[in-house]
């Protein structure tokens, strides 16, 4: 029971306990009063009735004692007549000092035998009417007084003497009835009073109940709609306003950790979809709005142009000038395509120095030929990076959509294959990408796969090109040049895979056993051969760059025990003039080691000369196609006169490589050309060969 008024008082709404409160304390205190009312008003009119009756038995008691004293009964009862005024009276005794009656009056409205002295008969004893007077004197206590009838037993007294007693006997109808509209006035003053504390308890209730609704209402309010701005308006500074305080400070926290929460979310949707060095979309962005504009192009029947843009040498940028200015060139390359691309093209950086564009609405490959030409030229301009002027170009290739493909990653593709072929062909160009250049690409990929393994299998060997004395013939130096013997594809030349192994990584190791290779079979020959010859290897790039082509000399020369000055790099122009700085290192460098160093096909590349003898060159070897030019052109016999006199007037020795005829012999030996290689007088060979050649010198 109590657990049931518990869980109701616990689930009931405020509104209904503080009414329940209210009313019940009420209730109570309302009910206590009547009660004292009631209790009081009853007291009072039994104590009038007793006093009244009181003095009535005085007065009879007075007049009837000279009727008792003569002894006349009927006197006594025309005294007790006077009592028939009186209807309340219902009937008076004067009884003798023996307690038996002396006289008695009944009022007519009763029947006596409802009286008590009227049960005894003729034979009763004077104890007995003793008996029934202890038991009226006994009934008349007030606690008995609301009974049927009220008695009063007084004495009678004569000169202080008690000569008899009056007994009254008084009907209680009256008195009751008067109790009892008493009682009726207070229940009905009790229920206006309920009802009145019930009006009242539901407009107090209010007082209280109302701010905590409103309170409640304003959290449904931002548990629905999740709008933590909202406030409680509060309605005072009792212990609600402060409970309204403590919410609103609740709701401006909430706000202040949403708005963190937010900015951080956006932070990472940032990070999560744009580049954060240059804040364009990012690889997962570009695919998203890719996807949607191919969506789009295929339902409109439109052509999307996927471009995928590569900065030529950005590598040599970080290399010489460092990383800093590497990002603030990319800064600066991500600025200036948004200058020139429309709002509905995307260009995104996927990473490192590749950017991926896409243009929708494409009318034609001519218009995008365009616009790729239009990003080259953004090249044109040098940019400006940290105080220095930087030129760089980019290798740019294109593909459309759905011509050559219909998912990212093979659009993707294809403009990288197709960019590929821009950087293959000499660079800082545009191509677009056709099926063949697929093919072409599948065969790099896995000539690159099996290249990896061609030194571990044993696939690699060497061939040694002659080099002679053009004035004696004698044999002076031969050439290491690599070749791969494909178990499926037969002999691939150098000039087809040595750009893939530049592309991959692999030159390292491939370089690494060139040099230790071509330097034991050198020291095979010093030690056999009375003929002392050296041995030229050529340097790839990406082992200049790397700058670790001095430790990997000097471990081939440890390790072999080759004499330095028997060991020739040959490094082509290109590759000194765009490591400037840093060549320059290294070949002072290899330098120090005691080698010899040899500029490869000189003459192709660059017109600036200055950096010959900035760097520690020992020789030249003029460009085979002004040799093979040079008794049919004019101009090309001037070129390699030329440089066979700078080279001489700068102290280097000259050689001319791709002499095929004797004619050109005979030009070159005539110039002064002091080293001849070429088909004419030697073709690459093996090693044993040339330990053969060299018997033959000997003997
Ligand atoms: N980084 C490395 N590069 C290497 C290595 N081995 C070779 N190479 C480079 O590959 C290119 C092609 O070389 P290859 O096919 O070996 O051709 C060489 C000669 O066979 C060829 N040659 C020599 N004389 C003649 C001639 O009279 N006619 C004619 N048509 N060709 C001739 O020239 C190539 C050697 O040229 P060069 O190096 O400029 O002296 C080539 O660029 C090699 O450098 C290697 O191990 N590492």
């Amino acid at each position: 029971m109590k657990r049931t008024i518990l869980t109701y008082l616990a689930n009931t709404s405020i509104r209904r306990k503080l009414m329940l409160l209210i009313m019940l304390t009420c209730g109570l205190v309302l009910m206590a009063t009547t009660l004292i009312f009631v209790v009081k008003e009853a007291n009072d009119i039994i104590s009038t009735q007793r006093k009244d009756l009181a003095s009535l038995a005085d007065i009879l008691g007075k007049n009837v004692a000279s009727s008792v004293t003569f002894n006349d009964p009927q006197s006594a009862l025309d005294t007790m007549l006077s009592l028939t005024v009186k209807t309340d009276i219902i009937a008076a005794y004067v009884l003798k000092t023996d307690a038996t009656i002396f006289s008695r009056y009944i009022a007519s409205n009763v029947k006596p035998k409802d009286l008590p002295f009227e049960q005894l008969d003729r034979n009763s004893s004077p104890a007995d009417y003793q008996k029934i007077l202890d038991q009226i004197q006994l009934n008349s206590n007030p606690l008995f007084q609301l009974s049927e009838r009220f008695s009063m037993v007084a004495p009678i007294q004569l000169d202080g003497q008690t000569i008899g007693t009056i007994v009254l006997f008084a009907d209680m109808h009256e008195l009751k009835s008067r109790l009892l509209s008493t009682i009726l006035s207070a229940i009905l003053v009790l229920s206006l009073a309920a009802g009145a504390a019930y009006l009242l308890s539901v407009r107090m209730q209010t007082i209280i109940s109302l701010p905590i609704l409103d309170l409640l209402n304003t959290m449904r309010l931002v548990s629905e709609t999740k709008d933590f701005s909202l406030r409680a308006d509060k309605p005072g500074s009792d212990e609600i306003g402060q409970l309204y305080d403590g919410f609103n400070e609740m709701l401006q926290e909430i706000e202040e950790r949403n708005l963190v929460l937010r900015q951080r979310q956006e932070h990472l949707q940032e990070l999560a979809h744009f580049d954060t060095l240059t804040r364009l979309p990012n690889r997962v962005l570009f695919h998203d709005r890719l996807q949607q504009a191919m969506n789009l192009a295929l339902r409109s029947e439109q052509l999307i142009a996927v471009i995928f843009l590569d900065l030529d040498r950005f590598k040599d940028i970080n290399d010489t000038l460092g990383h800093r200015t590497g990002d603030l060139l990319l800064q600066q390359v991500a600025s200036r395509m948004e200058l020139v691309l429309r709002d509905c093209d995307t260009v995104a950086r996927l990473g490192g120095d590749e950017f991926t564009i896409f243009a929708q609405n494409i009318r034609s490959q001519h218009y995008a030929c365009r616009m790729a030409q239009k990003l080259l030229d953004l090249f044109e301009i040098p940019y400006s990076l940290d105080g220095q002027q930087v030129f760089i170009t980019c290798s740019i290739g294109i593909t459309l959509f759905p011509d050559d493909g219909d998912t990212i990653d093979t659009l993707l593709m294809n403009a990288d294959i197709a960019m590929y072929h821009a950087k293959a062909d000499g660079k800082n160009a545009y191509r677009l990408y056709n099926k063949e250049m697929n093919q072409q690409a599948s065969e790099r990929v896995a000539l690159q796969a099996d290249l990896r393994k061609a030194l571990d299998l044993h696939q690699l060997h060497l061939m040694y090109q002659p080099k002679f004395d053009a004035q004696t013939g004698g044999m002076i130096g031969v050439e290491a040049l690599i070749r791969w013997q494909h178990p499926e594809r037969g002999l691939i030349p150098p000039a087809r895979f040595i750009p893939l192994a530049e592309e991959s990584g692999a030159i390292q190791a491939i370089t690494e056993w060139v040099l230790r290779t071509a330097c034991k079979q050198a020291k095979i020959w010093y030690e056999t051969s009375s003929f002392p010859i050296s041995v030229a290897v050529n340097l790839s790039a990406y082992s200049l760059k790397r700058n670790n082509a001095p430790i990997m000399v000097q471990h081939a020369l440890k390790e072999t025990g080759l004499p330095a000055h028997l060991l020739e790099l040959e490094l082509t122009e290109s590759m000194l003039i765009e490591n400037d700085q840093h060549a320059e290192e290294t070949l002072n460098d290899l330098k120090q080691l005691g080698i010899t160093i040899a500029i490869d096909d000189f003459g192709t590349g660059y017109s600036s000369l200055s950096y010959l003898h900035r760097f520690p060159i020992d020789a030249l070897k003029i460009d085979r196609s002004f040799v093979w030019n040079m008794n049919r052109s004019d101009s090309d016999l001037a070129i390699v006169v030329a440089i066979i006199a700078m080279a001489h007037s700068l102290k280097l020795k000259v050689v001319a490589e791709g002499v095929e005829t004797k004619a050109q012999l005979a030009a070159l030996q005539k110039s002064g050309c002091e080293i001849i290689q070429g088909y004419l007088l030697g073709r690459p060979t093996t090693a044993e060969d040339i330990t053969i050649q060299l018997k033959r010198m000997a003997s």
